[in-house]
């Protein structure tokens, strides 16, 4: 793969998918972690004279404008951290696109509108998304993919746009596969692995390939009920994929027979509803009372995880321990980061959730061996998928 330093790109027009898919919080941004992991490739383009247009999705619009997911906000932010004026199309391949792209100078850098909003950019149709390729290739001379946080999309500007346009891979992505590489290849051991956050379903392919590698699976976050049910305990009215509860009992019966050593919560913090004010407390996963969800670990659970990390060398963790947005609940990811923190492994937080949480809840980001700005494309590297976005990259 080219890097940007093969690419000759002063006066050149140069397309940047970059991964600037921020939490906001009605048009204010409250992490802008993905912003910043973007600023060195832009730099380092526009210090060598290219024209640097920037490309990106937010959320998930279906398909058409809707000002809810407008990157405008995003446009402000870098242009602030940037230090610089960073132009604004109002469209995405359209006339706006056009008339920023013509007008750019040697060293400047634009921001299209939403990706998202072209049904092209996430159509399943490989001539819907080509179309859209060919539009926005007409943008830019070359391209660069830097989204690491998306490169497990096959979407227009992520997989087709680079087959178009001379093309290298970001000095992000780099960094990130990199990093990823060394819990692949002869991770130092032990090696535990911690997930957590809610999307279960998307979560369990990892688990199939992560029990042959790690040494060690703690689970919390909202995919714990499911795996209690699956071990026969009554979890009340916390969240549950029911449907998958027979792949996680096969799961465990797994880890039971290649000795991999899974670590579920022995209490959690029960709540009456999903609200930070509610009524809540300790229960012990055999006892959470029939009218109450599970909305954090428990104290218990968090010193037996803490325990668990104290030899490990190499941690990965994806995924919240709890509700960490309301502060009642999230004593139990605050506690896993100092767990982690304390262990003195080689650490990796993966994922836009765990990577604000660790951030919002005051952790210094330095403390951790890296914080990974993709959350799903970060599980699907370590499932040994493909990545589209990166087999794209000549
Ligand atoms: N017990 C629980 N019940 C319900 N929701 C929970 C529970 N524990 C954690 N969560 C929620 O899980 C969400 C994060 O889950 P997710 O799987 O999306 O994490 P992530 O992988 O870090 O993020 P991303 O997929 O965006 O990269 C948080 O919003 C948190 O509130
Ligand atoms: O937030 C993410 O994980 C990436 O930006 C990809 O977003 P998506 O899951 O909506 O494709």
């Amino acid at each position: 793969m080219r890097t940007i330093d093969d690419l000759d790109v002063s006066g050149k027009r140069v397309f940047v998918r970059a991964d600037l898919n921020v939490p906001l919080d009605g048009d204010r941004i409250s992490d802008d972690g993905r912003i910043r992991a973007a600023l060195p490739t832009i730099r380092a383009l526009s210090e060598r004279g290219a024209r640097v247009i920037v490309a990106a999705h937010l959320g998930r619009p279906k398909g058409e404008p809707d000002t809810r997911y407008s990157l405008r906000p995003v446009a402000a932010r870098l242009g602030e951290l940037l230090g610089t004026d960073v132009a604004f199309a109002t469209d995405t391949a359209g006339k706006s696109a056009h008339a920023v792209s013509e007008a750019l100078t040697d060293g400047r850098v634009a921001l299209l509108e939403n990706v998202r909003f072209e049904p092209g950019e996430t159509s399943k149709d490989d001539a819907e998304r080509g179309e859209l390729a060919d539009r926005f290739a007409q943008l830019a001379d070359l391209y660069v993919g830097d989204a690491f946080g998306a490169v497990h999309r096959k979407h227009a500007s992520v997989y087709d746009l680079p087959a178009r346009l001379p093309n290298s891979v970001g000095g992000l992505v780099l960094t990130e596969i990199e990093v990823l590489k060394k819990l692949t290849s002869h991770p130092q051991r032990p090696y535990a692995v911690v997930l957590g956050g809610s999307k279960v379903s998307d979560k369990l392919g990892v688990i199939d390939n992560l029990l042959g590698t790690a040494d060690r699976l703690i689970i919390g976050g909202g995919m714990v009920f499911t795996f209690l049910k699956a071990k026969g305990y009554e979890i009340g009215s916390s969240i549950l994929e029911a449907e998958q509860i027979d792949t996680v009992k096969a799961y465990l019966e797994r880890a039971e027979r290649e000795g991999v050593e899974i670590v579920l919560p022995v209490d959690v913090v029960a709540a009456e509803k999903f609200a930070a004010d509610a009524a809540h407390g300790p229960a012990d996963v055999e006892n959470i009372p029939a009218d109450r969800m599970g909305l954090d670990i428990g104290p218990r659970s968090r010193a037996l995880f803490a325990e668990k990390l104290a030899d490990a060398r190499t941690v990965f963790w994806n995924g919240p321990m709890g509700v960490f947005e309301m502060e009642p609940y999230a004593g139990g990811t605050r506690a896993l980061a100092r767990a982690l923190i304390d262990s003195g492994a080689f650490t990796v937080v993966g994922g836009g959730d765990s990577a604000a949480a660790v951030r919002s809840l005051g952790f210094d980001e330095a403390a951790f061996g890296h914080i990974s700005t993709g959350g799903g494309a970060s599980l699907e590297y370590l499932e040994g998928k493909d990545l589209p976005g990166i087999d794209a990259l000549a």
